[in-house]
């Protein structure tokens, strides 16, 4: 059996406005990881891109943790780790690097074991780690999921939606882990609020399913965790509603930020202008990138 492998995973935009914790969408945009079990004791991690310098070559980091999760539950024997990473996905901006990290960790050592686990599987581990499905389970599947948990177990939609359209991601210089960003979300909601969510949820995924894309200016409004993130994210409201301005389909927070997304099917590029100038007239130094949907999620290179 090869004791070396490597592995390319998407990063994925989560939430999309109301879908708070359920729904994601895998990005053209990837970390390779290639992971070698070694019999000497130790881990050792090189890492270009991304997180370079910073990602921790110890237990905490959570690439190690994925993988002694599959290397415990199929009794291998491995004393040491070697990681050595490409990173494009941002750290903490709201584009799912955790969810990257975990997925790839999974997957390389499943691969590495004698693939004992299935995709499902594999899902239900990476959740047990992130804490919640709605990142992981496009970084596996690729494409858009609808993700909800029943019992400790994770059920999922995933599917492409039958016209193509763009993602502009606006990614500011400054970091903001989401840790920090559920910690400023409310215990309860108003009972309008909640319903104003499951609404524009339905719409979201009925809008995707069936190409009604301009539904999703309505659609992509929430109410249950953008307005207290906003307090963290400056310019956060008036770079959405630039990207609106500038002809987006609709607009709205990456994940748990501080990353801000708009969809398009034309003038990617002015529209990403718009949003970088609305971050820099709140003092805020930022960058765009066109993505679009990744159809394949995790996949093995070598
Ligand atoms: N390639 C990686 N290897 C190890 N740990 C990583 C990697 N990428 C991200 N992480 C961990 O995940 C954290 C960021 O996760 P999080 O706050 O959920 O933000 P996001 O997933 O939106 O980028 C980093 O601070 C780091 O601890
Ligand atoms: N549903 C989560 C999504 C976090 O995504 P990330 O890419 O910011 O890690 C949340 O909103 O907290």
């Amino acid at each position: 059996m090869a004791n070396s492998i490597k592995v390319r995973v998407p990063g994925t935009t989560a939430n999309c406005g109301p879908g708070f914790d359920a729904v994601g969408i895998a990005c053209t945009i990837y970390n390779d990881l290639e992971l070698t079990l070694c019999d000497q004791n130790g881990i050792s991690l090189k890492v270009k891109g991304e997180g370079a310098g910073y990602i921790p070559a110890d237990e905490s980091n959570v690439v190690v943790r994925a993988v002694k999760m599959v290397l415990n539950k199929t009794g291998h024997q491995a004393k040491g780790l070697q990681l050595n990473m490409v990173n494009h996905i941002p750290l903490a901006r709201g584009l799912g690097s955790s969810a990257a990290a975990i997925v790839g960790g999974l997957v390389a050592a499943n691969e590495l074991t004698g693939r004992h686990f299935s995709k499902e599987e594999l899902l239900e581990m990476a959740t047990a780690i992130e804490g919640h499905p709605d990142n992981v389970a496009p970084a596996i599947l690729g494409g858009i999921t609808v993700s909800i948990m029943e019992c400790g177990k994770v059920k999922y939609l995933r599917f492409l939606p039958p016209v193509d359209f763009l993602m502009v991601a606006v990614i500011p210089e400054f970091n903001l882990s989401t840790r920090a960003a559920r910690k400023v979300l409310p215990q309860t909601v108003p009972f309008p609020d909640a319903v104003f969510n499951v609404s524009r949820t339905a719409l979201l995924i009925g809008a995707l399913c069936t190409g009604e894309l301009k539904l999703l200016l309505p659609a992509l409004e929430d109410k249950l965790h953008q307005p207290y993130r906003e307090p963290l994210i400056p310019g956060m409201t008036q770079v959405l509603a630039a990207a609106r301005q500038a002809g987006a389909l609709g607009s709205a927070l990456s994940g748990a930020g501080p990353c801000l997304l708009a969809f398009a099917n034309e003038n990617a590029d002015e529209i990403g202008k718009a949003m970088v100038q609305a971050f820099n007239v709140n003092k805020v130094k930022a960058k765009y990138q066109i993505l679009q949907i990744d159809r394949q999620g995790a996949i093995i290179l070598s």
